[in-house]
């Protein structure tokens, strides 16, 4: 049977300098060696729910388990969190003046050396980052700064592993593989990984399970494919896929049939074909994006979105008939 590994009850913590703000009676389980990734628009709560479940910070109300343990607040001791629990925070908190390999291979007991070798060469080969054992950590990049951090964190028999924003400093080609590293090594270990991303897609790239936060609540959590095509708000659709939001009387213009307030859609839902129910637009405006492109278009002082495939199909000025396809109704 499936264990939960954490399980966050009614959780509320306030700031007393602004007005709503932090995170307001959030409660979820986690099951062992899940993606679990926690987001949200920008001050939305999400770093104040990954530091108050860490015990970084002290909960006004609620409490944080541990298989079945309570987490301890930074009131109750010292040392925050949980010994198999570790959290990398985006100052990464490495020892400057130290090699790599010392960085992490401090993080284990002396008692048995050898052991300690061996552990952090392969968590140094599971992060590529082996030949950068002997350098010190201000010759490494920013990129190169967080693997490090990540090896560290992982490196003595961690269990949960919880990541601030983990792709922050990496371009592009580098967060490719660092998700990828991600996800191979939950493979590998089992470990439990919370992240929180400012960026949605590594939310639906990376995570089993997502937890959208919005205004300190909890409003929904699922599989990234359920919540992306059943989103329970119209800030989830506009936050994971850029949603087209249109009201009850543009979307009657647009012969779409429904009763409802808000139909919302997302761009690639509008299918771009002459038939007898598509209406025309004029394209507005093109942008490309490298595999696909995005259309900006306008009926009536409408504009929608959608997506061409193939790139130079339709061209700023024409005119193409859309029908939308599919729509949720809020
Ligand atoms: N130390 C603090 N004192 C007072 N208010 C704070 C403090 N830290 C955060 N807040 C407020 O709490 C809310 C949530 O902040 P938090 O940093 O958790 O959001 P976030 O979703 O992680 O944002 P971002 O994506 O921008 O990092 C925001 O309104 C923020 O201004």
């Amino acid at each position: 049977m499936d264990e939960n590994i954490i399980s966050v009850r009614a959780l509320t913590k306030q700031y007393q300098t602004s007005q709503a703000s932090g995170i307001n009676d959030i409660s979820f389980d986690i099951v062992s060696g899940q993606i679990v990734a926690i987001i949200g628009e920008s001050g939305s709560g999400k770093s104040t729910l990954l530091k108050t479940m860490f015990g970084l910070l002290k909960a006004d109300s609620g409490e944080v388990l541990y298989r079945g343990n309570r987490v301890l607040g930074p009131d109750e001791q010292l040392i925050p969190g949980h010994k198999e629990m570790k959290i990398v925070t985006q100052d990464f908190s490495l020892n400057i003046y130290a090699k790599v390999y010392d960085n992490i291979a401090s993080m284990l007991s002396n008692t048995d050396v050898k052991s300690k070798q061996e552990k952090t060469i392969a968590m140094m080969e599971h992060l590529h980052i082996s030949h950068l054992s002997q350098k010190k950590i201000t010759e490494l990049s920013g990129g190169e700064q967080q693997r490090v951090a990540i090896a560290r964190a992982l490196v003595s028999d961690t269990q949960v592993l919880l990541l601030d924003e983990p792709f922050s400093q990496v371009d592009a080609l580098l967060k490719n593989q660092l998700r990828a590293d991600i996800k191979r090594i939950v493979a590998d270990t089992g470990v439990t990984v919370i992240m929180v991303s400012h960026d949605p897609a590594d939310g639906l790239f990376l995570a089993d399970k997502l937890l959208l936060i919005q205004d300190g609540k909890l409003i929904q959590i699922g599989k990234p494919e359920y919540i992306y095509n059943n989103p329970e708000h119209i800030y989830t659709a506009r936050l994971l896929g850029n949603a087209v939001v249109l009201n009850h009387q543009q979307a009657l213009d647009l012969g779409i049939h429904t009763k409802a307030e808000t139909i919302v859609f997302y761009p690639e839902w509008a299918e771009l074909k002459n038939a007898w129910n598509s209406k025309r637009f004029a394209v507005k405006d093109v942008y490309y994006k490298g595999f696909y492109e995005e259309l900006l278009l306008e009926r009536n002082g409408v504009l929608i979105r959608a997506i061409q495939l193939n790139s130079g199909t339709h061209k700023k000025n024409d005119h193409v008939q859309v029908n939308i396809g599919r729509f949720l109704e809020f």
